[in-house]
């Protein structure tokens, strides 16, 4: 058996920062992974660098008026891009671990022994470590809702399997209107395929603001993605080269025919098969390793972070998890998920719709008296300049102490200015703070002297 100082399963974000730290510090660690497709985790693999890629491929071939065979060998192009991307990057990943000479890297399924021992199944033989610390890093993977006939279909995809789909989908069918399910019709509208978005809840993006939502519906169905909401799916049959998903809709039962048909209806942490019990690492109603504030599990010694723990997932939210744990590991203990600030996203549409805070139904909800103060895209010279001046930009301000609530920013570039205002609210500072700073020009942050003139 080998001793390790530290032993971490799941070579996310946060396990291989946590492994690249801990292994410098001196410690004695493992990083277990059991896909050698999948050093780096998911984020840079089958996450967000693969569907960015997407997204700036997309954008170009959306400029062009051509026909779809050429559209078709653009997005053959594009997936050929992009496995080049994510190729590189895990190699880099694996070195930046491997090479270390405190680290080494297992290529196996780990699952508890115990509180302080993992059983690592490598592809030869099975092998058990030791540990006084062990870090849980296994991520989240697609729910598959139980729909008649999906599992039979050859024409079902999830992200990870459509991110490497070669030929470019004439008619795409998504089920799900999450993060997923809109970048990728927004992605896959722009390479040139007809796209209608499947969701079973009536309220389109139901967590956001609404007049955002609204302007991101509006936007979605100018571009000609078709939304179905309030929809429940009967079946899903292949017939004649093509799937048919056969929908019940507000107006009727429904055919629709697809090439490939995306499942985008959640993911859920990876706790199968890590044999928790044994290490008396309990789980929450929903499945997800519980923690503490500090990403403590039940079992003293053991850690959990990113997705597995259950709450948003974000590539950042895991790296910021490795910050909170490694205050507990070698720093002052002082970080918690408590204490990390206002927590920003970005959906990546065209234009992205990006928002930090709250929404003002939330704000009013929460008793705040609230300022609104909103902006459209057009009125931005420099949306002018890039030619989107598709958008809308509001904010919802504490009308007491004149502090930000929340910013929802649908427009170009909106994925780099929301940080700007995370900053803001994160430093406490006024709304005229933003309003009465000297920008460069023209860019999308000065939109800020306007939005917040009130
Ligand atoms: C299509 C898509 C697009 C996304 N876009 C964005 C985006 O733009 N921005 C953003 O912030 N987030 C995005 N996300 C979410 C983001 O990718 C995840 O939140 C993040 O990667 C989670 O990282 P993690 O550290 O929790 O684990 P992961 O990166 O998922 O890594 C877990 C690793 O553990 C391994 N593993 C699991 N079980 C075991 C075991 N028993 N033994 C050994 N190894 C095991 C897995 O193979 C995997 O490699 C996207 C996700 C998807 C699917
Ligand atoms: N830009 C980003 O940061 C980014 C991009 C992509 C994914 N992600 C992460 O990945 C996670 C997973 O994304 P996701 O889109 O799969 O999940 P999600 O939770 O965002 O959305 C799932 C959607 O599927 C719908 N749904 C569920 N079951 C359904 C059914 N049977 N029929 C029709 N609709 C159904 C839900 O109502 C919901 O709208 C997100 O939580 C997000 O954190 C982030």
């Amino acid at each position: 058996m080998k001793k390790y100082d530290a032993v971490i399963i799941g070579f996310g974000k946060g396990g291989k920062t946590l492994a690249g730290t801990l292994a410098a510090s001196g410690k004695k660690t493992a990083l277990i992974e059991k896909d050698n497709k999948m050093y780096g985790g998911t984020c840079i693999n089958v996450g967000c660098i693969p569907s960015k890629s997407f997204v700036t491929s997309a954008a170009f071939s959306a400029k062009l008026d051509s026909s779809f065979e050429e559209k078709a060998k653009l997005y053959k192009e594009a997936v050929a891009k992009k496995t080049k991307l994510t190729d590189a990057l895990r190699n880099k990943n694996y070195h930046k671990v491997a090479d270390l000479e405190n680290a080494d890297v297992y290529n196996g399924e780990a699952s508890f022994v115990d509180s302080r021992h993992v059983k690592v199944v490598l592809q030869d033989e099975t092998i058990e470590l030791e540990a006084e610390q062990i870090f849980i890093n296994t991520g989240a993977s697609p729910f598959i809702p139980p729909i008649e006939g999906l599992s039979d279909s050859s024409h079902v995809y999830i992200s990870e399997t459509m991110l490497s789909l070669d030929e470019l989908p004439r008619q795409l069918v998504i089920i799900g209107g999450g993060y997923i399910g809109m970048e990728f019709a927004s992605i896959y509208r722009n390479f040139g395929s007809e796209v209608t978005v499947i969701q079973d809840g009536g309220v389109f993006l139901p967590r956001e603001d609404r007049d955002i939502a609204d302007a991101v519906a509006a936007s979605l169905k100018e571009r000609g993605v078709k939304l179905l909401l309030s929809t429940k799916i009967n079946s899903v049959h292949d017939s004649d080269q093509k799937a048919v998903v056969s929908v019940e809709t507000p107006d009727g039962p429904k055919e629709i025919s697809a090439d490939a048909v995306l499942i985008a209806t959640g993911r859920r942490p990876n706790v199968k098969g890590l044999n928790l019990d044994a290490a008396g690492v309990e789980l929450t109603p929903r499945n997800a390793v519980k923690t503490d504030e500090f990403l403590q599990t039940t079992a003293p010694g053991i850690y959990a972070m990113g997705d597995v723990v259950g709450g948003l997932q974000f590539t950042y939210i895991s790296l910021d998890d490795f910050r909170i744990v490694k205050s507990q590991i070698l720093g002052d203990k002082e970080r918690t998920i408590n204490n990390r600030g206002a927590v920003p996203y970005s959906v990546f549409l065209d234009p992205p719709f990006s928002r930090v805070g709250l929404s003002e139904t939330e704000a009013v909800q929460q008793g705040y008296e609230i300022k609104i103060t909103k902006l459209p895209a057009a009125a931005i010279p420099k949306a002018n300049v890039l030619g989107q001046t598709t958008g809308l930009l509001k904010a919802v301000i504490d009308a007491k102490t004149n502090q930000i609530l929340g910013a929802h920013l649908f427009c170009a570039e909106s994925h780099e200015m929301i940080n700007l205002i995370k900053l803001a609210m994160d430093a406490h500072l006024s709304y005229t703070v933003l309003r009465d700073t000297i920008y460069t020009h023209p860019t999308m942050s000065e939109a800020f002297n306007d939005l917040f003139n009130i």
